[in-house]
């Protein structure tokens, strides 16, 4: 054995998941939308979290980034308590309907966000920097005078996507955030994600279309406000005998199905 690995100082703990839920329970209006919830998000990868319309994906994140009222369980973010101020800069979060300001250029739009974020003339550069890096990342430099309100939905939406990778988060949470985009375009969204993982930001991205899953580290499969698996796609394949996680997510709701009318 390596004895200089047990060398006080140079054993790491190890990293504590970027989010950590544990009975994860969330009542909106007369419905429980999500039921004593477990799961995990490791960090550096990208969890996909996926599930039909209406099983509670986008109650999750809002959970996740501290905007859902009445949860209930643990629910620890970054080491944090989800919510925490503290958070605020360090987490991302791209809602489903575009968040920017119509009337003002993308650069403009990104210039206020980050003016919001780091604030000071000290700062001027940074922020500048910042804005070029989104724009690149995102492919929107040769759009960055046009207005917002004159760009096609799958542009408005890389704004959006730009506004929440200012500041370099730690944790990106995006609600469905390849809907309505051409396949080159989702190919260069998942692409620039897996960059992002690779760079050590975790994220957690919702679909509900299952192809998506297959790019995806691990799965987080909902159903109904339960989730039905927590793995990665290999594994899930492999443990339903399936070749794809669209035949294995359905396999888990025939299984579950059965199990509820036994
Ligand atoms: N204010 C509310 N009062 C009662 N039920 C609500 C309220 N808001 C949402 N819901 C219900 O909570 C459930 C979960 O909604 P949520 O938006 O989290 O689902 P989702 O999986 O993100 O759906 P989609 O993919 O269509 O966005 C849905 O069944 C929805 O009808």
């Amino acid at each position: 054995m390596n004895k200089a690995a047990e060398a006080p100082g140079t054993v790491r703990a190890p990293a504590t998941p970027a989010v950590h839920a544990a009975g994860l329970t969330v009542v909106r209006g007369p419905r429980t939308v999500l039921r004593d919830l477990d799961f995990s998000v490791p960090r550096g990868q990208i969890t996909g979290l996926l599930g039909p319309s209406g099983c509670g994906k986008s109650t999750l994140m809002r959970s996740v980034v501290g905007t859902q009222a009445k949860v209930t369980g643990t629910l620890t973010v970054l080491d944090r308590p989800a919510g925490h101020p503290t958070l605020r800069a360090r987490v991302g979060y791209v809602t489903q309907d575009p968040s920017v300001y119509l009337d003002l250029t993308v650069r403009q739009n990104l210039d206020y966000f980050a003016a919001v974020l780091l604030p000071g003339r000290a700062a001027a550069d940074r922020r500048r920097a910042d804005v070029e890096r989104v724009l690149t990342e995102v492919d929107l430099t040769s759009h960055a005078d046009a207005l917002a309100g004159n760009l096609s939905g799958g542009q408005l939406s890389r704004v959006s996507l730009a506004v929440a990778l200012l500041g370099a988060p730690e944790l990106l949470v995006l609600d469905e955030p390849t809907v309505g985009l051409d396949p080159v375009l989702r190919r260069d969204l998942w692409d620039l994600f897996h960059s992002l993982a690779g760079h050590g930001t975790t994220l957690l991205i919702s679909s509900h279309v299952m192809d998506e899953a297959e790019r995806c580290h691990r799965l987080l499969l909902m159903r109904e406000g339960r989730l039905l698996a927590d793995d990665s796609p290999d594994a899930l394949r492999a443990r339903t005998g399936t070749d794809t996680v669209e035949a294995a997510f359905l396999h888990l709701v025939d299984t579950a199905n059965a199990t509820r009318t036994n």
